[in-house]
C-alpha cells in the first residue's frame, strides 16, 4: 500500500524473493506504468521491476487475497487511509493464522503519540502478533541497486517473523527477526530527527567530532526512551538503532539528512520543504517524539532541540550553543534508569 520510493523497492525485494506482489498505488499514471512498462517512471525512472510485481489503483483488488498486507506511505496519512483499506483485508484474516499486516514506516502519530503499529492494532482491531515491522539500515535508492544491506524483521509472534523473513529474503536483502517491536520501531522513528540534526551540522560546517557526538548522544537518547516504554536496550545497538542512525546520518540520500542540511544552511522550514520536495517523516515525529518522552518524563535534549529550530524559530547555531552548556553528567546514565 503505497508506491513511492520505499513501497517500489520492497515489492522489488518481495517479487525477487519470489512472492507475488500487487503495489497499491494513488494515481493510475503510476499503476499503468508499472503494469505495462515494469517501471515506476516517477520514482525509478531507470530501474526495470520484476515481472512478479504488479500494480493497481483498486484497494480490494490489491488487498483482498493477501496474505501480507505492507505499508508504505507517510506515517501521518495512516489513519486517514486504514479505515477504508481495512475492510478488505479483515475478511481474510479470519483463516489460518490470519493476514500479516507489515509496517515499514518509520514514523510517531501526532496527537496520539501511537507508533505506526500501534496505529495499525488500533484501526484494523487484529491483535499485535498478526503485525510487524521491517526496519534497518535500507536507503531505497541503493537497494534499488541491489546493494547488499540487512535488516530486521520483528514481531511479537517470532513464527510469523519468521514467515515475513522468508517472503523477503534475497542475495542483496538480509533480514534478520527480533521479537522487540517498540524499540526496532522507536529506533526508526528516532534516528530521522537525529539525521535532521546531523544533516544541520553539515549545513553549518560543521565536522566528523561533532557528527559522532550526535550519532552517539541521539543513540543514547533514542535508547533511553526505549528502554522507559519497555524496548530492550540492546535493540539500539543492532541494525534498528545503530545501524539505521549511521546510514541515515552519514548518506546524502536521506531525505532527513539532505533537509536538516538545508535547515543548517540557514532555510526556514518552509523553503526547506520546497527545496526538499520529499517525505522527512523527523520533521513531524520531531513533535511527537518529543511529545511521548514528555509523557514518561524522559529528557532527550538533540530531539527537542530539533523541534525547536523547525517549530520555534531558533537558529540552528543557538542550539549547538544551548546543547553545549547544557549541565555536565557522566555518560552512561543508563546505569541509572
Ligand atoms: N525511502 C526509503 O529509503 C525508506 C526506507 C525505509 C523506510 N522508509 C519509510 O517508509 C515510509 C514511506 O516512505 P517512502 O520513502 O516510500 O515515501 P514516498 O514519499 O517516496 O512515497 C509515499 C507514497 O505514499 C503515497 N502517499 C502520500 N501521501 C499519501 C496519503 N495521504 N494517502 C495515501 N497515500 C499517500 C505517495 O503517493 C507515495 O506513493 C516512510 O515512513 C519512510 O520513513 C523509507
Ligand atoms: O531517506 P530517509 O531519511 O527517510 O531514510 C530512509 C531510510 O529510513 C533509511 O533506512
Amino acid at each position: 500500500m503505497g508506491a513511492g520510493s520505499w513501497g517500489t523497492i520492497f515489492a522489488k525485494i518481495l517479487a525477487d524473493a519470489d512472492t507475488p506482489v500487487t503495489m497499491w498505488a494513488r494515481r493510475e499514471e503510476v499503476a499503468r506504468s508499472v503494469n505495462e512498462e515494469h517501471r515506476n517512471r516517477e520514482y525509478f525512472p531507470d530501474l526495470v521491476l520484476p515481472q512478479g510485481v504488479r500494480a493497481t489503483t483498486d484497494a480490494h483488488v490489491a488487498l483482498s487475497d493477501a496474505d501480507l498486507v505492507v505499508f508504505a506511505i507517510p506515517s501521518q496519512s495512516l489513519r486517514t487511509n486504514l479505515p477504508e483499506w481495512r475492510r478488505h483485508f479483515v475478511a481474510k484474516s479470519d483463516q489460518g493464522p490470519g493476514t500479516t499486516l507489515l509496517s515499514l514506516m518509520k514514523g510517531v502519530e501526532l496527537g496520539t503519540l501511537k507508533r505506526m503499529s500501534e496505529v495499525i492494532v488500533e484501526i484494523s482491531g487484529l491483535p499485535a502478533d498478526q503485525v510487524a515491522i521491517v526496519t534497518g539500515p535500507n536507503l531505497a535508492p541503493e537497494i534499488a541497486m541491489e546493494q547488499p544491506t540487512a535488516s530486521v524483521v520483528a514481531c511479537t509472534d517470532h513464527a510469523r517473523a519468521v514467515a515475513v523473513q522468508e517472503a523477503v529474503t534475497t542475495s542483496y536483502f538480509r533480514p534478520y527477526t527480533d521479537t522487540d517491536v517498540i524499540g526496532c520501531e522507536l529506533g526508526g522513528a528516532i534516528k530521522n530527527v537525529i539525521a535532521l540534526a546531523y544533516g544541520m551540522a553539515s549545513g553549518l560546517g560543521l565536522g566528523d567530532n561533532t557528527k559522532a557526538t550526535l550519532i552517539t548522544r541521539g543513540l543514547a537518547e533514542a535508547t533511553r526512551l526505549g528502554v522507559h516504554l519497555g524496548a530492550d536496550a540492546a535493540t539500539f545497538a543492532g541494525l534498528a538503532g545503530l545501524g539505521d542512525l549511521v546510514a541515515t546520518c552519514s548518506s546524502p540520500l536521506s531525505r532527513n539528512h539532505t533537509f536538516g542540511k538545508q535547515l543548517g544552511l540557514g532555510r526556514d522550514l518552509a523553503q526547506a520543504q520546497a527545496i526538499t520536495k520529499q517525505t522527512a517523516e523527523g520533521v513531524k515525529s520531531c513533535r511527537s517524539i518529543r511529545g511521548l518522552a514528555a509523557s514518561v518524563g524522559v529528557e532527550m535534549p538533540i530531539c527537542e532541540q530539533i523541534e525547536r529550530v523547525c517549530y520555534e524559530g531558533v537558529s540552528p547555531k543557538q542550539v549547538v550553543a544551548e546543547l553545549m552548556a547544557r549541565q555536565t553528567k557522566p555518560e552512561k546514565e543508563l546505569a541509572q534508569v
